[in-house]
């Protein structure tokens, strides 16, 4: 059997502040299978945002396990857990985060080369990949030239360029009206069905989440 692709045990994780400590994950457990789509819903400061950086090895401070794949993120030196973020994991957020200077096709191209991918090699599935997000007339457009919705598909293309077995990401479509949301986050949904990620979206949108996999639900630190 499989692995799965993430599985938390016990996450814990407090902050203090001005000398008040609040434990914002209180124990959380999950388990996301390959393949698996899973909407992550809470209010506003709930954690969701926590976890996803706990997800992404991007943060220490945590208490419990985080296994991604089978690895114990917690036994790896640093360089091991940005290892396995850079070969299994793709993020996107609620604003884009591309780099200003680069191109669109350049900004998909770029976490390829870094992952070692050869350049014809990485331009061809980055001309595929905005192409099939609609965007093969502006290749060449700097983030500054592009709409938002433009943008934030550029940041999907991005996040899936070296096919990570796992997605993480952040109120993806939260700065855009619903209209383009919508439409973004459907060719999201369907790239990632496509290449058979697993993916942890944050968001506050019941609609968007309803087209997901599986619905968890973030409540006074554990997930019910
Ligand atoms: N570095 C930090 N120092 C102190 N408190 C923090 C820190 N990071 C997050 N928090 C607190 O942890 C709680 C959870 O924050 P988090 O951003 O994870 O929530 P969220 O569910 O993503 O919220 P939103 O939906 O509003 O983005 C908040 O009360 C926040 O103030």
């Amino acid at each position: 059997m499989n692995n799965p692709v993430v599985k938390l045990a016990g996450l814990t994780r407090s902050f203090e502040q001005g000398g008040v400590r609040i434990d914002v994950l209180r124990g959380v457990d999950l388990e996301i299978q390959p393949g698996e789509i899973v909407a992550l819903l809470g209010p506003s400061g709930s954690g969701k945002s926590t976890m996803l950086q706990a997800v992404g090895l991007l943060e220490g401070g945590f208490g419990g396990s985080i296994a991604i794949g089978g690895v114990d993120a917690s036994q790896l030196p640093s360089d091991g857990r940005t290892e396995l973020r850079r070969s299994k994991m793709g993020f996107i957020y609620q604003f884009h985060h591309l780099l200003p200077d680069f191109n669109a096709q350049e900004n998909v191209v770029l976490p390829q080369l870094v992952s070692g991918v050869a350049r014809a090699d990485a331009d061809e599935r980055a001309i595929s990949l905005l192409t099939s997000l609609g965007l093969s007339h502006r290749l060449t457009h700097r983030p500054s030239q592009l709409s938002g919705g433009e943008q934030q598909r550029v940041a999907v293309a991005r996040a899936l360029a070296n096919e990570p077995q796992l997605v993480l990401a952040d109120e993806p479509t939260g700065n855009l009206d619903e209209a383009t949301a919508d439409k973004v986050f459907e060719e999201f949904l369907s790239l990632v069905r496509g290449q058979g990620s697993a993916a942890l979206v944050a968001t506050h949108n019941e609609r968007l989440a309803a087209r997901m996999d599986r619905v968890v639900r973030l409540h006074e630190g554990v997930l019910g």
